[in-house]
């Protein structure tokens, strides 16, 4: 499905609520099936989080989590510590390429009994459960976080918790801080410290839990805001004390012309004033998903951006870095990637009715869909982004940003 999106208004004024986020109602499924007594309020919408769920429920030997990374982790680490349960773990054609050695590493010198079915190193996986006795693992902490964060769910069913050694640089830290804030609500214990993570051996507790709502998804009201004339959008349900490192938008928009307020269970985002901001410079490691939002938001502002620590970006839905360079010089962007960083030059006019591919990834149509407030713009394959957010092209609606169906 291709969409041509065009805008009827420059001051938009709104309100909208946000399904819950992803990463909370993963890591939540996941402690839900070693304590099914646990409940989840505001549980997300997501195709991710339904996959992981529907996968916890099926008693079938193939599970396919499509395109999931959080699912295909998680379960990774989940199925390996289940004995007497096997299971193939599959996933979509990029789920395939992307790395999951050093979790399957980490597993088996725990004991863990996984094969890769297809390419060393890559799912597919077949995966024969065992009893877990050992209690201290090493992993390479700087490709991602999601690996860390799988043992550390499955970590406090250990009947000695784990230690878990980083080894190098910890990539996307605020992940891991949420992994062990959401354990400490259901009752394990973990010691965190910058070399290695103790989690406790504890039984979780039967709580209900509310999921806050996704952050990365309020990155594209965040970035309507800052594009139009003006505008007063209102999202919910947030917290100021928030798990979801994406919150840093707060202050990230502040500095692109956007102000935010907190306001009972909600966000209000207000922009009165164009940013006389004229290059904005910001290492991203600590929220890898906000790139594309941003990055879009400074080429729609026609501000010169320089991101750094985006090395994870190459190996997420797609190489997000080399998609953003190619989908913003067809709009006239000056852009530069490297393995880890983004350039952009400042530009003063956006290409009209341009379409941008988005290579199965929802990050880049929901980034890119913004820029309909400047420019009408067709984003292709525009399903792509119930991945996270099944609602968005239908709240866009609500801020008079419409949508025509191309044959
Ligand atoms: O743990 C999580 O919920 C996530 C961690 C991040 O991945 P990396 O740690 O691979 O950067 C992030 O990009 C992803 O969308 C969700
Ligand atoms: C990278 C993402 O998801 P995952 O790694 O869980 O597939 C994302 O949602 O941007």
């Amino acid at each position: 499905m291709n969409l041509q999106l065009h805008s009827e208004t420059h001051d938009l004024s709104g309100k909208v609520k946000i399904t819950g986020s992803k990463s909370e109602s993963n890591r939540l499924l996941i402690l839900q099936a070693l304590q099914p007594l646990l409940t989840i309020d505001n549980i997300s919408n997501s195709d991710d989080t339904v996959v992981l769920k529907d996968a916890l429920k099926s008693q079938e030997s193939i599970i396919d989590i499509h395109h999931a990374g959080t699912a295909m982790r998680f379960l990774t680490a989940y199925y390996a510590v289940q004995p007497g349960k096997t299971v193939h773990l599959t996933g979509s054609g990029r789920m395939r390429q992307r790395p999951i050695s050093p979790l399957v590493d980490a597993l088996r010198t725990l004991g863990a009994k996984i094969e890769y079915e297809e390419n060393e190193g890559f799912p597919p996986l077949k995966i024969e459960g065992q009893k877990i006795s050992k209690q201290e693992v090493q992993i390479d902490a700087h490709i991602s976080s999601q690996y860390i964060s799988a043992l550390m769910l499955v970590g406090s069913s250990f009947p000695n918790g784990l230690k878990i050694h980083l080894n190098g640089k910890v990539t996307s830290l605020p992940y891991l801080k949420m992994t062990a804030q959401i354990l400490k609500k259901v009752g394990v214990e973990t010691i965190f410290e910058d070399t290695y993570i103790q989690v406790q051996s504890s039984r979780i507790e039967a709580k209900n839990i509310a999921v806050e709502s996704d952050w990365s998804s309020a990155s594209y009201f965040y970035s309507l805001a800052a594009l139009s004339a003006s505008a007063e959008i209102e999202l919910s349900t947030y917290h100021k004390s928030s798990l979801q490192g994406d919150s840093s938008l707060v202050s990230i928009y502040k500095q692109l012309g956007v102000n935010t307020t907190f306001k009972d269970n909600s966000i209000l985002l207000i922009k009165k004033e164009t940013t006389t901001l004229n290059e904005l410079r910001l290492d991203l490691n600590s929220s890898p998903d906000l790139a594309q939002t941003i990055v879009v938001t400074c080429f729609g502002l026609g501000i010169a951006c320089h991101i750094t620590g985006l090395h994870t970006l190459k190996i997420k839905e797609t190489d997000r870095l080399l998609a953003l360079e190619n989908e913003l010089t067809k709009l006239g962007a000056t852009i530069s990637v490297t393995n880890d960083s983004l350039s952009l030059a400042p530009s003063s006019q956006i290409h009209k009715n341009i379409a941008i591919k988005t290579y199965e990834d929802h990050r880049m149509a929901m980034a890119f869909a913004p820029l309909a407030l400047k420019v009408p713009i067709v984003i292709k394959n525009a399903e792509v982004v119930s991945k996270s957010f099944p609602d968005f092209w239908r709240n866009l609606e609500d801020f008079k940003i419409y949508h025509k169906i191309l044959p």
